[in-house]
């Protein structure tokens, strides 16, 4: 059902704990029905995705179990994962189709992955090629481009893999075989992309050697069951840091976020187009995380590419909104990938911020955008985009007239709590 939002020009306040990393909480699941032993799983993120997951695995007999704000997984190792019976849905994660075609294609038995209609369009063959290199026998639409997706479980070898575009997803998947492959895999990534995959291997035990661009993972390595600390999402704060930015008078906490160097992008485009943020970095045993304090502050427009683009991609939609809201120009360029996420997030973003009164011209590889302009009330479509959805809620709060917004549903694909959240910063 439609979602209608009016604000009255609303100052945030407060502090919230935004909820668990959905990469992180993925890789969790993961690696829990890998290792052999109870690991056991706390901040997991209880959004659609990170769920698809969990049901994955239960359909390959692992034991998993959600209670008390901690996720237990309980298995005896990968050996143990019995040939599903029923096709594993991965609903709308591009993360858990592709980091799962890693992991079956050294099994022994035979699978089947397929998702939602978005799944149905998003490209395979990135992963598949250096899968079918390592030796995996898996087939779909377009020689394994596009899902539903076989696999038929086999021995795998290691390789030696350039990486063409810089995908974690892609980086994560080759590593998942790698563990179960014969001899050592080297990985080159020209760009870093998020390194959750690695920090999880060497926390579940694995030896993993990084340097100068390259992954070295010898195969045939086992896992033993860890307890893993998901800190909050940088991706879902984002969308509250957007939102304290361009609101007048407001100051809001957001606690324990996660500050990968991987991940913090947002937060360098932040400081760099003028915005007020304070970083205060917790002591804590896995992945780094801190409290993020944001004061509403005077924007100015940036260029944004290179090596910064990965570790901002899913940011680029409130990016480009908050560009709307700066003093000058914002040219956002080398994100091509935006193309193939959940939707043609170039495409849809320039669309709907056009809608709100926006000056935003889309080019092949980014958009450029012009500000400030003053946003009005309009008629938003999310197409289904968890962080299209996102992206219309938070420019109600900058918009003049009132905002609806199609499909609010498909914001608990990664914020479950989206709007809860919200209302404690707006009241
Ligand atoms: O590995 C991950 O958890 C993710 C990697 C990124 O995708 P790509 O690997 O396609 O860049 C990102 O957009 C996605 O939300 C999550
Ligand atoms: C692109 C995203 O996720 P995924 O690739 O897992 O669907 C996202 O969360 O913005």
């Amino acid at each position: 059902m439609a979602l209608s939002l009016t604000y009255n020009k609303p100052s945030l306040k407060g502090s919230i704990q935004v909820p668990g990393d959905k990469s992180i909480s993925h890789r969790a699941i993961m690696f829990g029905s890998m290792a052999t032993g109870k690991t056991t799983v706390e901040g997991f993120l209880m959004g659609d995705d990170c769920l698809s997951t969990i049901a994955c695995f239960k359909k390959l007999g692992v034991k998993i179990d959600i209670s008390d704000k901690l996720v237990t997984i309980q298995s005896e190792g990968e050996d143990s994962w019995s040939e599903p019976s029923e096709v594993l849905d991965t609903g709308n994660s591009g993360t858990t189709t592709r980091l799962m075609l890693g992991l079956l294609a050294g099994t022994g038995f035979h699978s089947v992955l397929a998702g939602d209609e978005s799944i149905a369009k998003r490209p395979m063959k990135r992963i598949i090629n250096p899968l079918r290199e390592m030796g995996a026998d898996i087939r779909g639409r377009m020689d394994g481009q596009y899902t539903p997706l076989a696999v038929q479980g086999t021995g795998l070898k290691a390789i030696d893999y350039t990486l063409p575009v810089a995908s974690a997803q892609v980086k994560s998947a080759i590593l998942l075989a790698a563990l179960k492959a014969e001899g050592k895999t080297i990985i080159h990534e020209p760009i870093a992309s998020r390194d959750h995959t690695e920090i999880m291997l060497e926390h579940f035990g694995a030896t993993i050697a990084r340097e100068d661009h390259l992954i070295k993972l010898e195969g045939g390595q086992k896992l033993t069951a860890a307890h893993v600390q998901v800190p909050g999402d940088i991706s879902s704060a984002a969308f509250m840091i957007g939102a304290a930015l361009i609101t007048e008078g407001s100051k809001v906490t957001l606690k324990n976020v996660g500050i990968n160097p991987t991940r913090t992008g947002i937060l360098d485009v932040v400081k760099q187009m003028g915005g007020i943020i304070e970083i205060e970095e917790i002591d804590t045993q896995g992945e780094r995380s801190a409290d993020l304090t944001v004061t509403s502050s005077a924007l100015k427009g940036i260029e944004i590419g290179g090596d910064l683009i990965p570790r901002l991609i899913d940011e680029i939609p409130l990016i480009a909104l908050i560009a709307t809201q700066a003093e000058g120009t914002t040219v956002i360029k080398d994100a091509e990938e935006l193309r193939v996420k959940e939707t043609d997030r170039i495409a849809a973003v320039v669309k709907e911020l056009s809608k709100m009164g926006a000056n935003i011209e889309a080019t092949e590889d980014g958009m450029i955008i012009h500000g400030p302009t003053p946003l009005t009330g309009a008629e938003m479509t999310s197409y289904g985009d968890h962080r299209l959805g996102m992206m219309a809620a938070i420019g109600a709060l900058a918009a003049s007239g009132e905002i609806v917004i199609d499909d609010p549903d498909c914001i608990s694909i990664s914020y479950p709590n989206f709007f809860e959240q919200l209302n404690l910063l707006t009241n």
